[in-house]
């Protein structure tokens, strides 16, 4: 099955290594229609997809088409696209915050939404779903085989995907975040320790406790019982983040939750303006 990719950035970019690389789809089922053609080009070099020219060719030549623009620029397309789109087609939109009743009132057609994670382009981490009425269970069954080539997949309902975002999606970014303030403190205490130094430090540590805790099905318990001593250091630590981080992560849902209202009273407007 030719699969098509419009946007090709981030999302549109991981997408294509992640099916290349998993060998579930080879670059030659995959047709990509990027704004800036250029771009295109320079990442066709190492992944030889086709580049199509418009979405008309995209559309003609996929039944399954992933669209993987910014939320703002979602819509225009979206409504490129359905007037041409056929009975067996399903889209998928990636878009974080355009709920599926706004994507299906432009196209009474299957529309998958779906939140991918960067973390797929190495074939680890959670793919988030949901479906329309219109996907058939041999829609779903195809695109859930291509989602689990790239980790696992997870279907969720609306009224939580928002939160669940923050954790598979925003959640790279906001780990690699968090990493950044640890490793600069530990150079602030000791500034012999460089911090590209105490940066590779916790790269090995973030990596030895995510396989620790995914091969031996630890939960985050058992794993703070191995490493905590009683009466011992880390627990002097773990206090320390008691006492303060819970807050902050409250603060962090607030305040990732008013982004993506304020995002979806944008794409709404766009939505219903026409
Ligand atoms: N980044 C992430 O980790 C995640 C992102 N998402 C969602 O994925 C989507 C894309 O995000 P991301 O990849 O980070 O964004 P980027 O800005 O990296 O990529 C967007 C791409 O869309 C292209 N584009 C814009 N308009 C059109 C158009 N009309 N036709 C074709 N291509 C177009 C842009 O082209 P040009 O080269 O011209 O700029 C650009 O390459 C968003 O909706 C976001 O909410 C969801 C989960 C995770
Ligand atoms: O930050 C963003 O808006 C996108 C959606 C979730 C992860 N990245």
């Amino acid at each position: 099955m030719n699969i098509g990719i419009i946007g090709l950035g981030s999302i549109g970019q991981m997408l294509v290594k992640g099916f290349s690389k998993s060998g579930v789809a080879s670059p030659a089922q995959l047709f990509v229609y990027n704004r800036t053609r250029e771009k295109s080009e320079q990442f066709q070099a190492d992944w030889p997809f086709t580049i199509c020219a418009s979405l008309q060719d995209v559309s003609e030549a996929c039944e399954l088409i992933f669209i993987c623009t910014k939320p703002l620029d979602l819509y225009p397309v979206l409504q490129e696209l359905a007037p041409q789109l056929r009975p067996t087609q399903h889209i998928v939109s990636v878009a974080a915050g355009i709920s599926l009743e706004d994507l299906t009132s432009v196209s009474a057609t299957a529309i998958t939404k779906v939140i991918p994670t960067v973390t797929s382009q190495i074939l680890h981490g959670v793919s988030l779903y949901a479906c329309n009425q219109y996907v058939s269970s041999e829609q779903r069954e195809q695109l859930l085989r291509l989602l689990q080539a790239l980790g696992k997949a997870e279907e969720v309902e609306e009224s939580v995907i928002e939160t669940a975002t923050i954790l598979s999606s925003s959640g790279p970014g906001l780990i690699a975040g968090m990493m950044e303030l640890f490793a600069q403190a530990a150079h602030r205490k000791s500034p012999e320790l460089s911090v590209e130094t105490t940066r590779r430090l916790l790269v090995e540590t973030l990596l030895g406790t995510a396989m620790l805790l995914s091969e031996e099905d630890l939960h985050f318990e058992q794993l703070i019982e191995q490493v905590a001593t009683k009466g011992g250091i880390t627990m002097e630590g773990l206090n320390v983040m008691a006492e303060y981080l819970p807050p902050c992560f409250d603060q962090l849902f607030l305040m990732t939750q008013a982004k993506h209202d304020s995002l979806k009273l944008k794409t709404k407007v766009q939505f219903n303006e026409n």
